[in-house]
């Protein structure tokens, strides 16, 4: 009889017992869940930044710098606080251990993205890898660029790019050098034009003169194109449409704003197709290259047109931009400082001798590391972490947090935070030298971001950005124009110095 009561080919009681068990744990867990939901809604709400009725503190950030107000107000308030821009409650987090919390320990219930106007059309609606909310197409298309391109063995199969962006950089100071030695050089115009190739190379195969775009009716030179592909977006991202802040008026139409971002997106749409197109005539011709779009052809069969389009811009404006800032940042600060620069001339001749920085050597020379990752934390060229949206209700610092609030992880105030840095504002370094210091203190700067968002392209940037800073003192002693040391000012979405370093340089003996 028990054989035929049976669930499953359980016998009864085994089954009534593992029914019994299953509800008994359900009623645990539902328990467990109201207890902590409970206990974070009990938990006090962060400290409020005072502002004003309905503007809140938008007057408070009217310059376009808003990590450095964050980072002030920070100092007054603590790691975390709220803000409001207009009707939207944001949560601003300034230090390491929470901006770890909420990129790691709570990120199930942060893991999505409410999207300025901007962003929204420059990104496609989140057909980016950076901007789409977690899931199975984030997860698909991380594993996408990392496979084609970023992961260590993809970089192993493009190192011929970065070795000739090198040379190509080398070969342009040697001329200048030559042609105009008491003359400045324009540190961006040569590391950008380089940086550029390589992003085309890897993203699309080939690096470009100048394309005809007919629905454009026009010829683009190669710095349009990088206009187009790169600085115009950069720009529009951070444009912003004050219906952001007011979401309940945004049936208020804004003309201008919007003909604007579209212009944008139309432009880098039609360049795009136009590269894409000429590089799918090379691959019918049977000539196959190893890159992001001939990877995509074959593997991303389940993307569409449009997704396959966007994610190919997007490696290019990634690959382009951050990694010029560390680099540019890194030779400010080293052309400014003989005694460091010294130092870490003297570290390398002592490993490589009359042999050249390569790749292979990076470990050896601990003190070059230092100033990159020095550099990533005093000049954080991702200040802020693109905004994550609050989908249940969580806790933060000890703080409760409501579904609905953006957070905002404030990178820079994490690597201005006097509680973790000895006096942050010096670029020094040694902090990451000094015997007191454990190796893991280089991740400390969080530049990259961490947990499941982290940046997909550290190693690239690594590997770029050392080595060239690396040739770059081996090769030349370098050093400030007049003036130049009060250049420090930043413009844009990254920590872009508003005006170009100009160095003079000496080519060691
Ligand atoms: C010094 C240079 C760089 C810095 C400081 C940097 C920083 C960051 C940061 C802070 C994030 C956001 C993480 C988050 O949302 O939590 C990110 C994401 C990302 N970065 Fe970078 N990045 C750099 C270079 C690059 C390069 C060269 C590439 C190459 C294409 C790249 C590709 C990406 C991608 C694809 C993501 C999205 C990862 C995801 O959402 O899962 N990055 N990066």
């Amino acid at each position: 009889m028990d054989e035929i009561l049976s669930v499953d080919g359980l016998p009864l009681q085994t089954a009534a017992a593992i029914i019994g068990v299953g509800v008994f744990t359900l009623l645990l867990i539902t328990r467990y869940f109201n207890v902590s939901r409970k206990t974070s809604s009990a938990l006090p709400p962060p400290p409020e930044i005072p502002g004003i009725p309905v503007l809140g503190n938008l007057l408070q950030l009217k310059e376009k710098k808003p990590y450095r107000a964050f980072a002030k107000w920070a100092e007054k308030y603590g790691p975390v606080y709220s803000i409001r821009t207009g009707s939207i409650k944001l949560v601003i987090l300034n230090s390491n251990d929470v901006a770890k919390e909420a990129m790691v320990t709570r990120f199930s219930s942060i893991s999505t993205r409410k999207l300025s106007n901007a962003i929204k059309i420059l990104s496609c609606d989140k057909s980016i890898v950076a901007i789409t909310d977690y899931g199975e197409f984030h997860k698909t298309v991380k594993k996408h660029i990392l496979t084609s391109t970023l992961s260590p063995n993809a970089q192993r199969r493009h190192q011929i790019h970065r070795d000739t962006l090198l040379e190509n950089i080398l070969e342009k100071l040697q001329a200048h050098q030559k042609e105009k030695p008491f003359d400045a050089i324009d540190f961006r115009k040569v590391f950008q034009s380089e940086l550029f190739g390589l992003s085309l190379k890897e993203a699309l195969g080939n690096d470009v003169g100048s394309v005809y775009v007919e629905e454009l009716g026009t010829t683009f030179s190669r710095d349009e194109i990088f206009e187009i592909l790169v600085i115009d977006p950069m720009k529009g991202a951070i444009d912003v449409d004050w219906r952001d802040f007011f979401p309940y008026l945004r049936w208020i139409p804004n003309k201008s704003f919007e003909r604007t971002i579209q212009q944008m997106h139309i432009r880098r749409q039609a360049v795009m197709t136009v590269l894409i197109n000429e590089q799918k005539k090379r691959i019918s011709n049977g000539k196959e290259i190893n890159c992001y779009l001939d990877y995509l052809l074959v593997e991303g069969n389940s993307l569409t047109e449009q997704q396959i389009l966007m994610l190919l811009w997007e490696a290019i404006i990634e690959s382009s931009d951050t990694t010029l800032v560390t680099t540019e940042w890194a030779m400010y600060e080293l052309a400014k400082d003989p005694q460091r620069q010294d130092r870490l001339y003297r570290e390398i001749q002592t490993v490589c001798g009359t042999e050249r920085v390569t790749e292979k050597k990076l470990s050896q020379l601990p003190y070059l590391s230092a100033v990159f990752h020095e550099t990533l934390r005093k000049h954080s060229p991702a200040p802020i972490v693109p905004l994550r949206y609050v989908h249940e209700d969580t806790q933060i610092g000890g703080y409760h947090i409501p579904a609905g609030t953006e957070i905002v992880i404030n990178i820079y105030g994490c690597n201005m935070d006097k509680n973790v840095w000895e006096s942050p504002e010096e670029w020094n370094p040694e902090r990451f030298v000094h015997e007191k210091y454990d190796p893991m203190d280089l991740y400390k700067t969080m530049a990259f971001g961490a947990g499941k968002r982290l940046c997909a392209g550290s190693l690239q940037a690594m590997l770029i950005s050392c080595t060239a800073i690396g040739r770059l003192v081996q090769e030349y002693q370098w050093s400030l124009k007049d003036d130049e040391e009060e250049n420090v000012d930043t413009f844009g979405l990254t920590t872009h110095r508003l005006h170009p370093l100009q160095a003079m340089i000496r080519p060691r003996d």
